[in-house]
């Protein structure tokens, strides 16, 4: 039974598939009382070839070697923190689609309990797609305690820019982040996965460093305009995205050099969240960008240029960007030892408050 701060150990392995990034936090699942070490375990190209050859799947299709890389990357990385009094393990997403075959993310909790000696909470998304929410995203319960940390008294906003996007609005006015109005988060659009993709497929390379590349291209209008077109951007929040379902967009910059691609897949992530903004029941005072698309230059500007507030990447705020989602489900890990809701109704459409993820303790 946990009745008060807690040193937790969160860790995510992203949709980029760069690596597993760790992060203590300490808290009750409720308030923040402080930020603590942090850990990352890229994986090898072999493992990551391993994952990207298992996305797309669902339970009971063959999984190749993915499962034992994510187990395995996890188990080495999380070992080194044995002051870890319980661990949040997201695991790999490899698939999403709640309103079909669900959400299906890689990973065994229980083993992980075992291996490392200490509760472990997982399967976080499963229970809230059940009851009909989306299953993401779920870093917006930590949003919340982050705004109270940083003593916001007016709405703000985060943007996580992973491979995915995620715009969290925050009214920090309220008690809690069940509190109908206390929260309004959605996915925004693809962020750095069609970049990633072009990257790999054109140079080879793991994604647009620096955003060197579209800083040498040519935003190509038309095809920006078809990506907005799409019919995603039209549908009411709480939404959410499969890595995978703006594939449509590598087709769509296939005959451009490739950095008017990288130019126009880099505009398309700022005008993705512009067209996000509209849903935010107020303005909010900034936008705080956490994830790896904050070190991209090109897409930061974009973005300050697309957006009325003011933008700023989280350290700004003192916060770690790389990490966030990490201490996130580290949080989310006690708020479920602790029987709180990790969704609810503004931030994943769930029909009511609820709390995700099931404990496993060592056998
Ligand atoms: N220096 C950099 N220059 C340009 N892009 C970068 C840089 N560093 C990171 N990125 C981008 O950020 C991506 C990684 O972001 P992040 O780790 O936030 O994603 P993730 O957590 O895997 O994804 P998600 O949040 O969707 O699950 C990389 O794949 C790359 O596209
Ligand atoms: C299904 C899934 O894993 N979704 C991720 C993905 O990556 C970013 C975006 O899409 C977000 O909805 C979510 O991750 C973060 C950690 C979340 O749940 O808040």
């Amino acid at each position: 039974m946990i009745d008060g701060p807690v040193r937790a150990l969160g860790a995510m392995s992203g949709t980029s598939l760069d690596g597993v990034d760790a992060a203590l936090l300490r808290t009750d699942g409720e308030r923040i009382s402080g930020f603590g070490r942090t850990g990352y375990r890229e994986y090898s190209g072999p493992e990551r070839a391993a994952l990207r050859a298992a996305l797309g799947k669902w339970p009971g299709d063959a999984l190749g070697d993915a499962p034992r890389v994510v187990q395995h990357a996890h188990a080495v990385l999380l070992a080194e923190f044995p002051e870890a009094a319980i661990v949040g393990f997201h695991g790999q997403t490899l698939a999403h689609d709640p309103r079909g075959r669900g959400t299906h993310q890689i990973g065994d909790g229980a083993a992980l309990a075992t291996a490392l000696g200490r509760p472990v909470v997982w399967d976080f998304r499963s229970a809230d797609v059940r009851l009909g929410g989306e299953g993401a995203p779920l870093a917006p319960f930590y949003h919340f305690a982050l705004a109270k940390w940083l003593g916001a008294t007016r709405p703000l906003a985060f943007l996580n820019l992973g491979g995915v996007g995620n715009l969290t609005w925050i009214d920090p006015a309220c008690a809690a982040p069940e509190e109908t109005g206390a929260l309004l988060a959605f996915d925004t659009g693809p962020a750095n996965a069609p970049l990633d993709d072009l990257m790999q497929a054109r140079r080879g390379a793991r994604c647009d460093t620096g955003g060197a590349l579209a800083a040498r291209g040519r935003v190509a209008e038309g095809a920006l305009e078809r990506v907005m077109a799409a019919h995603y951007f039209d549908r009411m929040p709480p939404k959410s995205l499969d890595r995978g379902d703006f594939g449509f967009l590598s087709g769509l910059v296939a005959g451009m050099s490739d950095a008017d691609a990288a130019a126009t897949l880099t505009a398309a992530v700022a005008a993705s969240v512009m067209r996000g903004m509209e849903h935010c029941p107020a303005p909010p005072e900034r936008l705080l960008v956490t994830g790896g698309g904050r070190h991209n230059p090109v897409m930061m500007e974009m973005l300050a240029a697309a957006l009325d507030c003011p933008v700023a990447p989280v350290e700004a705020a003192g916060l770690d960007g790389d990490m966030l989602e990490a201490q996130a489900f580290a949080h989310l890990a006690v708020r479920v030892a602790r029987g709180l809701p990790t969704s609810a109704p503004g931030t994943t459409g769930v029909r009511a408050a609820v709390g995700g993820g099931t404990l496993s303790r060592p056998v």
